[in-house]
């Protein structure tokens, strides 16, 4: 029995000795099937959210009017929701209209695909009344009920798919494949933030080159909030090649696969944070040295200087094992990582010039850096000294 489950069971078991209905259901319940590691466990419940605080002395109320409701159980947060149904507004920024039911299957049937639609009592019975165990088996993606129906609810599903599909190497169903088809455009209507997330888990799975295929295939990669246009001849499948170890990474990939011109336009439009901007334009630079020298090792930093290597290996499927080696014999033979770590500061340089600050000391610390980078000056205190008392600007 798993751990997680074993723990959350007392829970479950307290909400019924009230008098309710209560079953793990969604994401939880599909990874136990998969065998897979366990993120978080959801509850659903026939108690309503005023109930449940009433059962419980430590809730937060997260989601009151969606009916839903965190108990803290052993230092362990669980996600508590009233069994629902959902009608979503047409331009599906505003919350949706929500209404309990007593019914599990009734909220059971709201659900987007079948594996995500089971749930599991305190005897620990599965129930699985849309065949989601079987389309496990079968590894297959398949929406509750009508796709058309399914996507058009909550367009954000259609990512869902395509994440599924690289996450857990799935295929689509052709029913639900086609309707993915015909409601892509509807992602225009979903929020950047929203969509981001789904895409970099997608990034994140065993297939991303296989799901980003078939989004291209099916035009999701149009409806993107920027529009993704692969024109490279390696193709989205190099990113299964070598393992990308950062999501950094993984988006300095999609740009160079998919020939984006301008990459910081690019990250603006996924709304990514400053930070992230940052990174993966340092690592696009680092990615376009050609041949390393001590200096340019240097002032990149050996982990991003090494990162873009793996990034390198991505894109023209050949592995740079040989060339990181390399990287790391280089920078073994660089004698500082910073400034700091030399017997000598400005304020000491001032004293000997005897000159207040200006442009010329940049340039000294700069040509004196580049000096012992390279090996042409050595870290000893007494050298530098008498280094810097003859250097002329
Ligand atoms: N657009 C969505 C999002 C979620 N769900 C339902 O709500 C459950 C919980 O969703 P979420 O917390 O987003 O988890 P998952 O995406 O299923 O799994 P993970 O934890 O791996 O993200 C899903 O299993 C599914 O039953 C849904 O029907 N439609």
């Amino acid at each position: 029995m798993n751990e997680m489950f074993q723990e959350a069971l007392p829970v479950l078991k307290k909400i019924e000795d009230e008098g309710f209905k209560a079953y793990f259901v969604g994401g939880c319940v599909r990874d136990l099937c998969l065998e897979r590691p366990i993120k978080d466990i959801d509850i659903a419940t026939s108690a309503r959210p005023e109930e449940i605080q009433k059962i419980f002395p430590k809730t937060i109320p997260v989601g009151i009017e969606h009916g839903t409701v965190i108990v803290r159980h052993n230092h362990v947060s669980y996600e508590i929701t009233t069994f629902r149904k959902e009608d979503k507004y047409e331009d599906y920024r505003r919350p949706s209209k929500v209404w309990f039911v007593d019914d599990l299957q009734e909220d059971l049937s709201r659900r987007d695909f079948t594996f995500n639609a089971m749930a599991m009592d305190t005897a620990l019975h599965l129930i699985d009344h849309f065949g989601g165990r079987d389309d496990l088996k079968l590894r297959q993606i398949r929406t509750v009920g009508d796709p058309h129906l399914r996507f058009s609810e909550d367009p954000l599903r259609v990512m869902r798919a395509c994440r599924f599909m690289s996450v857990y190497d799935m295929k689509i169903e052709a029913e639900t494949k086609k309707a993915i088809e015909k409601k892509a455009p509807l992602l225009k209507k979903i929020s950047t933030e929203r969509i981001s997330i789904e895409f970099i888990k997608l990034l994140q799975g065993v297939k991303a080159g296989h799901a980003l295929e078939f989004m291209k295939q099916s035009t999701v990669v149009e409806y993107l909030p920027y529009p993704l246009k692969e024109q490279t001849k390696e193709g989205y499948l190099g990113l299964e090649w070598t393992k990308l170890q950062t999501d950094d990474q993984r988006w300095a990939a999609i740009i160079l696969l998919s020939q984006v011109k301008d990459s910081r336009e690019f990250l603006k439009s996924w709304k990514l944070p400053n930070g992230t901007i940052k990174k993966v334009q340092e690592l696009l630079a680092a990615l376009s040295v050609k041949k390393w020298s001590k200096i340019d090792l240097y002032r990149t930093g050996i982990s991003l200087a090494l990162e873009s290597m793996t990034l390198k290996s991505t894109i023209e499927k050949v592995n740079y094992d040989q060339e990181k080696d390399n990287l790391h014999k280089l920078a073994s033979e660089i004698p500082i990582t910073s400034l700091k770590d030399l017997p000598i500061d400005g304020e000491e340089i001032l004293k000997i010039k005897q000159k207040s600050p200006g442009v010329w000391l940049g340039k000294l610390l700069h040509e004196m850096e580049e000096k012992i980078v390279n090996g042409d000056l050595s870290t000893s205190e007494s050298v530098i000294k008498d280094w810097v008392k003859r250097w002329e600007p």
